[in-house]
């Protein structure tokens, strides 16, 4: 296929050069790098056959005005990072001012995008038209604000303490919040950082901002994460019901024994309730069919499609709206006929295939991410990637 046809097919924002029987990408857009996407070398035919395949209907992701959320996630090291970025660049570029945020410790934005995103506050990305906000999260310092915020003294020993009732601590155990923040911390990880953006983006000051890209941690934190509401909301509402037991607990004790010190009722403990707020916003988030969709990313093996099977089994229970699944780093076709490449691509075929007949994934757009061969460092890649696959 002529470099000039696959230029249009593929992406208009890279220019293809011949060097011998392969192209080399360069970037156009010489105000962001100004350098090549050294190394990308392909046969042209095999990219456009890919290119082609399932699409993703971007057009239905970026019509809506409203403000609308993409969870991307799946198994590690699969490319949910450089799928999210992609999308966010995607997104930024038609137009939506857009926050993409990881939760994931290894600041992989920063990589990702080439640029230094760190420090868990809003960066402005370099070379996007509109206007795009990366935020690395670091789970641990949420976790640290969402304990002293709950309180971590809260245990019901001091509330007993404080309501004359020490003396019945025993029998209750030592309900603590802070051991159950801890208990849950990969969760809450993410559920502190998940509901610390949605603190930010509901205030005026980014009301502009259409589109939010969270680059979730792998599957197990996830499907932990999305169980995270309920598991609080059950154990602040017992903690709550506790305090209601102690109370009328102590005004029968007053009224047989006439103790002097009055049990003044518990007043609503005002960081439960927040914290309870809190797990109601980020559950909301979750299962708006009209605001939310968790994009399943994985690879062409038969272990990822099993774990993105299971992912998807676990979102529908949950109510999380799921429309795309990503099969990433497909090996192009080729004409070279070597013995590892026809292996491994007689393989994806199959996984395509397994796919197909999978009851949980069956249903989904199937997008098929090409491997390319160059790392997905830096926005003119991510745009490339992005005109891949936000077709
Ligand atoms: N289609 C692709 N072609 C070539 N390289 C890719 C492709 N997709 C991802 N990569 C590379 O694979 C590596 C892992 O990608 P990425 O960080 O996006 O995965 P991840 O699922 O977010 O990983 P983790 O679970 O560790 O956060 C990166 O070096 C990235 O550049």
């Amino acid at each position: 296929m002529a470099a000039s046809l696959l230029l249009n097919r593929v992406s208009r924002s890279v220019s293809l050069h011949r060097v011998g029987p392969a192209l080399v990408f360069s970037s156009l857009d010489s105000q962001i790098h100004g350098g090549r996407l050294s190394g990308t070398l392909f046969r042209e035919r095999s990219l456009a056959t890919l290119a082609e395949g399932g699409a993703s209907r971007f057009d239905e992701m970026v019509s809506a005005n409203q403000r609308k959320y993409y969870l991307l996630g799946g198994k590690g090291g699969v490319g949910k990072t450089s799928c999210a970025a992609s999308l966010a660049v995607k997104f930024a570029s038609h137009g939506h001012p857009t926050i993409v945020v990881s939760t994931d410790p290894a600041h992989s934005l920063s990589d990702s995008f080439s640029q230094d995103l760190s420090g868990g506050v809003l960066k402005p990305v370099q070379g996007v038209d509109s206007p795009l906000l990366a935020l690395e999260i670091t789970p641990e310092r949420m976790k640290e604000e969402i304990k002293s915020q709950a309180g971590g003294d809260k245990s019901v020993k001091n509330m007993m303490d404080s309501m004359g009732l020490g003396m019945f601590a025993g029998e209750l155990g030592d309900l603590n919040l802070e051991d159950m923040l801890n208990a849950a911390s990969p969760g809450i990880d993410e559920i502190a950082a998940i509901s610390k953006v949605l603190q930010f983006v509901e205030s005026p000051e980014y009301s502009r901002f259409t589109r939010i890209v969270f680059d979730t941690a792998p599957t197990g934190h996830t499907l932990r994460l999305l169980s995270l509401p309920d598991f609080y909301d059950s154990s602040i509402s017992k903690i709550t019901k506790l305090k209601k037991k102690i109370t009328a607990a102590a005004s029968a004790f007053t009224s047989v024994f006439g103790k002097k010190k009055e049990i003044q009722e518990p007043g609503p403990s005002n960081e439960l309730d927040q914290l309870k707020e809190r797990m109601e916003k980020v559950r909301n988030v979750f299962r708006g069919v009209d605001t939310t969709e968790f994009v399943i990313v994985t690879i062409p093996t038969v272990m990822a499609i099993n774990e993105s099977s299971r992912l998807h089994a676990s979102l529908r229970k949950e109510n999380v709206p799921v429309q795309r699944l990503i099969v990433n780093q497909l090996l192009p076709d080729s004409q070279s006929d070597c013995k590892f490449c026809s292996v491994r691509r007689k393989e994806q075929t199959r996984v395509l295939g397994l796919i197909q007949k999978d009851t949980e994934l069956s249903g989904l757009k199937l997008i098929q991410s090409p491997l390319l061969d160059a790392e997905i460092r830096g926005v003119p890649a991510l745009k490339f990637m992005g005109d891949l696959i936000w077709k």
